[in-house]
């Protein structure tokens, strides 16, 4: 059964969640991903904050149900989670930038990569502040 507030459909397969290294792999790239998010100027205002741990263990669990790994996401949904942030395209595309590095840095192969990416790219229209 699909978290209700996922965000996206799951992949079909795990195939992808084996390529980000399973869920010990997944953990590592969130914690390079914040680490990326904070030190980014772009970014840091959204998450140089008491919130980042949560965000991240939200994102673990979020990422991998998506990626058919066998977990459940627990958290909020896109809307509810990102109302009043004020969420631009430009925002949007930094934290997928931070994300990228993130992933080449620990060797995900490109076409995994993108599998991920192509489940997250519809959120925007949920996550933008009109
Ligand atoms: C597809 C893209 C994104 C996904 C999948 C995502 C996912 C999440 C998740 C799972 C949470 C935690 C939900 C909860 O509270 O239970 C969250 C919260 C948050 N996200 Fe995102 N997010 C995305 C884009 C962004 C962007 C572009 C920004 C800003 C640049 C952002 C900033 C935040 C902040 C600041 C919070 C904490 C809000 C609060 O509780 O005060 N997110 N996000």
């Amino acid at each position: 059964e699909t978290s209700p507030n996922l965000g996206n459909t799951p992949m079909e397969t795990n195939e992808t969640f084996q390529d980000f290294g399973g869920k010990p792999g997944l953990v590592s790239i969130m914690d390079d991903f914040m680490v990326n998010l904070v030190a980014d100027p772009r970014t840091k205002p959204y998450f140089d904050n008491e919130k980042q741990t949560y965000i991240k263990a939200m994102l673990v669990e979020q990422m991998c149900e998506l990626m058919n790994g066998g977990c459940s996401y627990p958290g909020r949904d896109m809307k509810s989670s990102h109302a009043g942030l004020k969420i631009n395209r430009s925002a949007f595309n930094a934290l997928v930038e931070n994300f990228q590095v993130a992933m080449e840095k620990h060797n995900v192969p490109f076409r995994a990569q993108n599998k991920l990416l192509a489940k997250l790219a519809p959120m925007y229209r949920v996550i933008e502040e009109k």
